[in-house]
């Protein structure tokens, strides 16, 4: 079977799109072909995903429809002038993934290919990500289209400008990081106030689980549930309290523009 997706890097990113586009019957198995440098990891793409695997970025960046990059932003240009002169497929879209890459860099690495820029996240690994894609000047409805079929595979999708694309990386793409040491430490918080560590882990988890469906689910806004839970003299207030008085809010607000701006910083 000719190779019909090929992606150049096979990671935690790769790995989390590859194994849902799978799953979802998107792309057979013998029709992807990643490109990894690291034997184990080609191995265990292998035998996790029964796909075709290769060291030779060449190869996979030959695949007839799509040639997803799930490198690092800091090899992208090793990785572009080892592509440098091959022959692609007339019509073979470019997705990148790569944080900070704007298209204008993606497009002088891959002149007259239709590009899309994307930014997915982790939650992608168990189909619950949100991915924003942005695509160049000569993409189709027909390339849109066909992103939007592999994103929804791992999730919702988004499109927005091109210039927004530094802030969506700053917000959903870290944002799980951030979620994640809220978890950590709502779990510490229960294991300070006497809870064992078990309990308190599963406690924290689905809490953060619980109202994120509550709030997806009732399209309540969040300042409304929180009037909800906040009992007057209660507890939860109280626990407002220390929140704002730690500056919980400022915290957030300023990690996702410091993420924002890390994003536009590794683009230059
Ligand atoms: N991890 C995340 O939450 C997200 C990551 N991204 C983007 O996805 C991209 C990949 O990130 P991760 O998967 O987290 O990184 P990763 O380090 O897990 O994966 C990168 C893979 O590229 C391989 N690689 C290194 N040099 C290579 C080369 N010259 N040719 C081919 N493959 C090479 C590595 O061996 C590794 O397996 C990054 O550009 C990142 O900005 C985007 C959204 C979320
Ligand atoms: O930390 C990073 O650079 C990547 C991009 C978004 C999430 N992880």
């Amino acid at each position: 079977m000719s190779i019909k997706f090929g992606m150049i890097g096979g990671g935690v990113m790769g790995e989390a799109l590859l194994s849902r586009l799978i799953a979802q019957k998107i792309y057979d198995p013998d029709a992807v072909l990643v490109s990894e440098p690291s034997p184990a990891r080609r191995d265990f793409l292998v035998s996790q995903y029964q796909v075709q695997v290769t060291d030779d970025n060449c190869l996979a960046a030959a695949a007839t429809e799509v040639l997803l990059l799930a490198i690092k932003p800091q090899v992208f240009n090793a990785v572009v002038s080892d592509l440098a002169g091959i022959k692609v497929e007339a019509g073979q879209l470019v997705i990148s993934i790569l944080a900070g890459v704007p298209l204008k860099q993606l497009e002088w690495a891959f002149p007259a290919q239709p590009i899309i820029r994307a930014m997915p996240n982790t939650p992608a690994t168990v189909g619950a990500g949100i991915s924003a894609i942005a695509s160049s000047n000569n993409t189709t409805e027909q390339h849109l289209d066909l992103a939007r079929k592999i994103f929804q595979a791992v999730g919702e999708v988004v499109d927005v400008p091109e210039t927004l694309m530094d802030a969506v990386t700053g917000l959903s793409g870290s944002g799980p990081g951030y979620v994640a040491i809220m978890i950590e430490a709502l779990a510490d918080g229960g294991v300070a106030a006497g809870l064992p560590r078990a309990i308190a882990s599963q406690l924290a988890l689905q809490t953060v689980l619980g109202t994120a469906q509550l709030l997806h689910t009732s399209e309540l806004h969040p300042a409304e549930l929180k009037d909800r839970v906040t009992s007057p003299g209660g507890t939860t207030i109280a626990g407002v309290t220390q929140l704002e008085l730690a500056g919980f809010r400022s915290a957030l607000i300023q990690a996702v523009v410091a993420a924002t701006k890390r994003s536009q910083e590794l683009g230059k």
